[in-house]
C-alpha cells in the first residue's frame, strides 16, 4: 500500500508547551484513519501543521514522497491536502447551490486555468447536482445557509472541502454541536466516499470512532501513545485507562 502523507520527526513548541513532539505518522492511500486522544492531546495542533497553518518547530511533512513543509495552505489545499473545519466558516449569504458552484468553479479554474471555466457552466452545475444529492442538500439547495439546520450545514462544509478534489480529507470533528439523531446521517455520507480519498477523521465520540475508522492513532500529551487497527486499539488496556476519567463523550 502507497503512503499518500507522512509526517517524520514533527515537533512543535509554544513556550514551555510541546503539542506535537515528535509525531511520525503514514497515512496510506485510501486510508480511514481516526486520531483520537484526550482533550488537550494536541489533534487540532497536528491538523493545523498538516495543513500549513502551523510551522512546524521541527521535522517534515511529506505528500507523495514530498517535503511539502514550506509550503503555505492554499498550496497545499491545492495539491490535494483539504480540511473542514470545526467552526463554521461557510458564506450565510449564499445558497448550498452557490457555495459549491463557488467552490467547484474555483477548482475547475485552478486545475484547467479560469478562461477555460467560462466557457462550461454546464460542467460545474453537473457536478454541482452531484455533490447536493451525495451529501443530502437538494432539498435545500437555495435556501440561505443562515436558514439552514446545523447538521446540513456541517454537510455543506465536507460537501464543500469535497468539491476542491482532495486527496486527503481532513475532517475535525464533524458532527460537533450535531444533534445526536442526525449524527448517523453525516456518518452514513462520510462512510460513502470514494475509496481513493485518504480520510484522517478527529472524533470524539468512540462509537462512531469505530463503525469509520480501519485503523487508529492514539494521541497523549502530543506523543504517539498507541496506533494499530480498531479492534486492537478498542481492545487496549492503556487506552482504555487513558479514557477513563475524560467526560461522557470520550469514554471507549
Ligand atoms: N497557539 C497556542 N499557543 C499556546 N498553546 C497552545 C496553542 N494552541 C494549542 N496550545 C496548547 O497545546 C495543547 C494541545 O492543544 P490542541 O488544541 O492541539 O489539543 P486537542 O487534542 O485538539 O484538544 P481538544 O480535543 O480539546 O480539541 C493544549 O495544551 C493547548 O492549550
Amino acid at each position: 500500500m502507497s503512503i499518500v502523507l507522512e509526517t517524520r520527526g514533527l515537533l512543535k513548541r509554544f513556550g514551555g508547551i510541546t503539542p506535537t513532539n515528535d509525531v511520525s505518522l503514514k497515512v496510506e492511500t485510501g486510508a480511514r484513519l481516526a486520531l483520537i486522544g484526550p482533550n488537550g492531546a494536541g489533534k487540532t495542533t497536528l491538523v493545523n501543521l498538516l495543513t500549513g497553518v502551523l510551522a512546524p518547530t521541527a521535522g517534515s511533512v511529506w505528500l507523495d514522497g514530498r517535503d511539502i513543509t514550506g509550503l503555505a495552505p492554499h498550496r497545499r489545499v491545492a495539491r490535494g491536502i483539504v480540511r473542514t473545519f470545526q467552526i463554521n466558516q461557510l458564506f450565510n449569504d449564499l445558497t448550498p447551490l452557490q457555495s459549491l458552484a463557488l467552490a467547484v468553479s474555483s477548482q475547475q479554474g485552478l486545475a484547467r486555468g479560469f478562461w477555460r471555466v467560462l466557457g462550461s457552466q454546464a460542467a460545474v452545475g453537473d457536478e454541482c447536482d452531484v455533490l447536493l444529492r451525495q451529501f443530502h442538500l437538494d432539498d435545500v439547495m437555495h435556501q440561505k445557509v443562515r436558514h439552514l439546520a446545523y447538521g446540513k450545514r456541517r454537510l455543506l462544509e465536507i460537501a464543500t472541502a469535497l468539491a476542491c478534489k482532495p486527496r486527503v480529507l481532513l475532517l475535525d470533528e464533524p458532527v460537533a454541536g450535531v444533534p445526536e439523531g442526525d449524527r448517523h446521517e453525516i456518518f452514513d455520507i462520510i462512510n460513502a466516499l470514494p475509496p481513493e480519498v485518504s480520510i484522517l477523521l478527529i472524533e470524539h465520540d468512540m462509537g462512531l470512532v469505530f463503525n469509520f475508522a480501519r485503523s487508529v492513532t492514539v494521541l497523549v500529551n502530543g506523543s504517539v501513545f498507541a496506533e494499530g487497527d480498531v479492534a486492537s486499539i478498542s481492545a487496549d488496556p492503556r487506552v482504555k485507562a487513558v479514557y477513563l476519567g475524560e467526560g461522557e463523550d470520550a469514554h471507549a
